[in-house]
């Protein structure tokens, strides 16, 4: 294939275009397209893996005049598809599949063969493809991620590697633009458990939404997936599973496999990347999230992002009841990562509001595995002493139920059914508005559905959940749950945070995120039962806490690229991915490895002598 690009240079070749027939670019320099295109009408020299590599293949949308001076013309039809064409293929093709995972894999192929195609499409239709590339459809395709495998979407690193991580990182083909990472070690993945090395499903999916909702170039993200083993069976045994069939690394040796990673990337890519934290069980989640905390841009996704959705959900309560958050009582189901993060952050919230710890905490219950927390129970967390509860142990959480009563309860437990009808009738009797709040992912998982809460609560209940339930009719209206995922919170973080390139990431950005958060719905929406915007705004949303988050660093010290407040939404708009296609003349000579155009003399010497 080279090699006939090569032969093609060198023969200088005429288009029928004229002038004035150039295209211009919509960004970027305008003169760069038109000096190269108006003075030279030869062919360019650009390797045609490069011009059909994803990130410059733009299919039938290529010009006439792109496909003759790069050499591609001939290999497509004739047709020369405009967007809307081509997002009337795209949309046509997806619905023609019958199941989720179908749409699931056929998205990939798009998103391997045609970058900027496959961004333009999930941009547009949010609300239909987020529940496939995200949640819920995703934790299934990680389920049988060894078989949906189809080529290089991140970076695996195994624990075969130790000791030469650096090079392995450096082996990521956009090495040189890489500014943020997601990173899981596949032992938690939503509700599912140990997913081991088909983990990566989950950073590709969240990294895909830095740049559907929040803007930031593919070219500057790496999803990572450390393989460090698995202690599922099943995978073990599994043909097609794509990871290590090993026990997990446990203790020291674990712990220094991530410490060199977290070295080396800082090393390889700058000591502002920033490293997301995703689905790691929960003793690790907080151990790092603790160990790194004053060395390292990161955060956890799972107990941050989640702790502003969560809080922010509970503010929007307070606007639907108009009671005082420190007035409700509040029923946690789980002691994971993200009940934990919504704890600490109510907490923060509380006593920012004057009161005492003791205080903030009194009417906060927490359930789990061995029932009630109470001050009787032995060992303790030390994080969680001080929210146990001086009362008799309770075993059963409905029993608990009615014996706090609370007004809202929160549960991510992946324990689907948990919230039973006797739970969700007894919260209705005592309270007009009960928030009801299921976290679990995927779908399965979730601890009561939308149906349930409103039907058991009379269409009373102010319900949301982790993954997305479509709208239920009730008594002749229609209710929409709210979702409360932190795809309304990590975009927009991650947005700010990379905007100004901080060396870290204050607990604050956070609490700051849930308060933008629960000021998305309007007045009027909020009297509608609302308390999460919908999952259309999630680009607005990315967009408002960025800048907010920006802002907020900057004035707090924590900016290493010089910009002023008042820059900073110019220059989120001005370095946001672009959808629409630049010429692909002038695109593909940017490619970072190709030299300016030789001289076709200069060329043509090079060339073997004719006999
Ligand atoms: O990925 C999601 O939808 C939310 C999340 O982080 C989890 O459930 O672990
Ligand atoms: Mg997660």
């Amino acid at each position: 294939m080279s090699f006939f690009r090569i032969l093609n240079f060198g023969v200088t070749r005429r288009t029928s275009m004229s002038k004035t027939e150039h295209p211009s670019r919509s960004d970027g320099n305008p003169n760069l397209i038109r000096t190269r295109a108006a003075s030279t009408h030869d062919t360019i020299r650009v390797p045609i893996e490069v011009v059909l590599s994803e990130k410059y293949n733009k299919a039938l949308a290529f010009t006439l005049e792109e496909r003759q001076r790069l050499c591609i013309h001939g290999l497509m039809p004739a047709c020369v598809r405009s967007y809307e064409e081509q997002m009337l293929g795209i949309e046509t093709n997806f619905h023609s599949f019958q199941t989720n995972v179908g749409r699931y894999r056929y998205l990939r192929a798009l998103r391997q063969g045609y970058e900027r195609l496959y961004f333009q499409f999930v941009s547009k239709n949010i609300k239909i493809v987020l529940p496939i590339i995200y949640t819920p459809t995703v934790g299934l395709a990680c389920t049988i991620y060894g078989m949906l495998y189809r080529g290089i979407s991140g970076l695996h690193i195994t624990k075969h590697d130790r000791g030469h991580m650096k090079q392995i990182l450096s082996n990521w083909p956009m090495r040189s633009t890489v500014k943020a990472i997601c990173v899981t070690d596949g032992e938690r993945i939503l509700g599912l458990g140990d997913l081991g090395a088909n983990g990566m499903g989950i950073s590709v999916g969240k990294m895909e939404l830095y740049t559907a909702l929040a803007g930031i170039p593919p070219s500057k993200l790496m999803p990572v997936c450390l393989d460090v083993g698995t202690n599922n069976k099943t995978l073990h045994e599994d043909p097609l599973y794509i990871g290590l069939r090993d026990e997990r690394l446990k203790g020291d040796e674990y712990v220094c496999f991530v410490d060199e990673f977290m070295e080396a990337v800082v090393q390889t890519f700058g000591q502002q990347t920033l490293i997301h934290f995703e689905d790691f069980a929960t003793p690790n989640a907080f151990m790092f999230l603790n160990r790194y905390r004053n060395c390292y841009c990161h955060f956890n996704d799972d107990i941050q992002g989640t702790a502003s959705v969560g809080l922010g959900g509970l503010l929007g309560i307070q606007r639907i009841t108009k009671k005082p958050l420190e007035e409700h009582v509040i029923l946690f189901a789980g002691a994971g990562s993200a009940v934990m993060g919504i704890l600490y952050l109510l907490k923060t919230e509380l006593i920012s509001r004057g009161l005492s710890e003791e205080e903030a905490v009194k009417n906060i219950y927490i359930y789990d595995q061995e029932g009630a927390l109470t001050t009787r129970r032995k060992n303790i967390p030390e994080n969680l002493i001080v929210f146990a509860k001086d009362m008799k142990k309770i075993k059963s959480l409905e029993k608990l139920v009615e014996a706090v009563k609370p007004s809202i309860i929160m549960g991510a437990t992946s324990s689907a059914g948990l919230f039973s009808e006797k739970i969700i009738r007894s919260m209705t009797a005592n309270h007009e508005r009960p928030g009801i709040f299921a976290f679990s992912n995927p779908t399965a998982k979730s601890e009561c559905t939308a149906e349930q809460a409103y039907q058991y609560s009379d269409g009373k209940a102010i319900f949301s959940a982790g993954s997305p339930f479509p709208p239920v009719e009730f008594n002749g209206k229609r209710l929409t749950p709210g979702q409360a995922n932190n795809c309304f919170a990590f975009p927009g973080v991650v947005l700010g945070t990379m905007a100004v390139m901080a060396e870290s990431m204050p607990d604050e950005i956070f609490l700051l995120a849930a308060h933008m958060l629960s000021k998305f719905p309007t007045d009027e929406e909020v009297e509608g039962g609302r308390i999460y915007p919908l999952v259309d705004q999630a680009k607005d949303v990315a967009y408002k806490i960025g800048v907010a988050v920006a802002k907020y660093l900057i004035d707090n010290g924590f900016a290493k690229r010089s910009l002023e407040s008042d820059d900073v939404e110019d220059y989120i708009l001005k370095n946001s991915y672009e959808l629409e296609y630049g010429s692909a003349l002038a695109e593909t000579w940017k490619y970072p490895k190709m030299k300016p155009h030789p001289s076709i003399a200069a060329f043509e010497k090079k060339l073997p002598k004719k006999k």
